[in-house]
């Protein structure tokens, strides 16, 4: 059994919070039997099953070019699907019928505005729905607190260093008060030590947001200490293998990286992924072994 003791890397200097909300047994989003075949003919993803429910920290994990960014865009309801379905079961429907995803997006580089300060940038879309600066000082300033960059509001990007930048883009995205957020390798770019620290943080920021996240990684070891869940794909056809679940609870810390709980859920992913390297097993084999609450 492990100890489990508070998380002192966390980011914001606010007061305590509370728990992390459960995992809901209700999808946010729901994918059943989703294709992607791209113009040029391929076809980047292959019938994709996947629940993704309120509260949870999904990993998509896999090789190069088995569609994890693929997955992601089509949830965020960039780039159609080809077959399938993609619903959002609990969201709310706009005029022309279509649902109303609440999300942010996180990518690999920051793309922030080097010319405007941190608070403009994280600002940024709500200038975009025309929310007027002054309504939301408040929303910007309590989601810089919530990354722990509150006394850099008046910095430039290039006062920051690379973790703080990123923490200005996971914030950018949380302004908005999204329901899901979606990262897609957004620490890949960074030294070890940073990642590790923006591991620790961003497990502190999904608890205060309260959100669920699907977060796309190459690293075995970001993924078991982060989720709680890992989808396993494959690639050519980029199709999903199995998924594993993580039950130890959070908070979890650095101390959650020595223990042989985490050493046995990274041999186990690390197994899944040697089978989507050299050679596949039906992804119902393998998921029935994992179930997940
Ligand atoms: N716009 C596109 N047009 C044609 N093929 C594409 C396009 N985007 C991606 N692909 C192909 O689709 C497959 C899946 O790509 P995708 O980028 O989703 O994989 P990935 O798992 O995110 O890869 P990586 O880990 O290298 O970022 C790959 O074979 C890729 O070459």
């Amino acid at each position: 059994m492990i100890s489990v003791v508070p998380n002192v890397a966390a980011v914001s200097t606010a007061a305590p919070h509370a728990p992390h909300a459960p995992v809901s047994t209700k999808p946010l989003v729901r994918l059943r039997g989703v294709d992607k075949v791209y113009a040029n003919g391929t076809l980047a993803v292959q019938n994709l099953n996947l629940d993704i429910r309120a509260n949870e920290f999904i990993s998509l994990l896999g090789p190069s070019g088995c569609g994890k960014s693929t997955a992601l865009r089509m949830i965020a309801g960039l780039g159609e699907h080809s077959r399938g379905e993609i619903d959002w079961p609990t969201a709310r429907y706009d005029a022309r019928g279509r649902p109303i995803r609440e999300i942010g997006f996180v990518f690999q580089e920051p793309t922030l505005m080097p010319w405007a300060t941190v608070f403009d940038n994280v600002y940024l879309p709500l200038m975009l729905k025309d929310i007027p600066r002054a309504e939301v000082v408040d929303r910007v300033n309590n989601t810089l607190d919530m990354v722990g960059l509150l006394a850099f509001a008046n910095s430039h990007p290039r006062e920051l260093s690379g973790g703080m930048k990123m923490r200005v883009s996971i914030a950018r995205a949380l302004v908005t008060q999204p329901k899901l957020l979606l990262m897609d390798e957004p620490f890949a770019a960074l030294d070890e030590i940073t990642r590790s620290k923006l591991n620790n943080d961003l497990l502190d920021i999904w608890q205060r947001a309260q959100c669920t996240v699907v977060f796309v990684t190459h690293s075995i070891y970001e993924s078991v200490y982060l989720s709680n869940r890992i989808v396993v794909l494959a690639a050519r056809p980029g199709r999903m293998i199995g998924e594993l679940a993580v039950d130890t609870p959070y908070p979890r810390t650095n101390d959650f990286r020595l223990t042989p709980e985490y050493i046995a859920h990274c041999r186990a992913v690390s197994d899944m992924l040697d089978l989507a390297m050299h050679g596949a097993a039906p992804a119902s084999t393998l998921a029935s072994e994992h179930s997940h609450g």
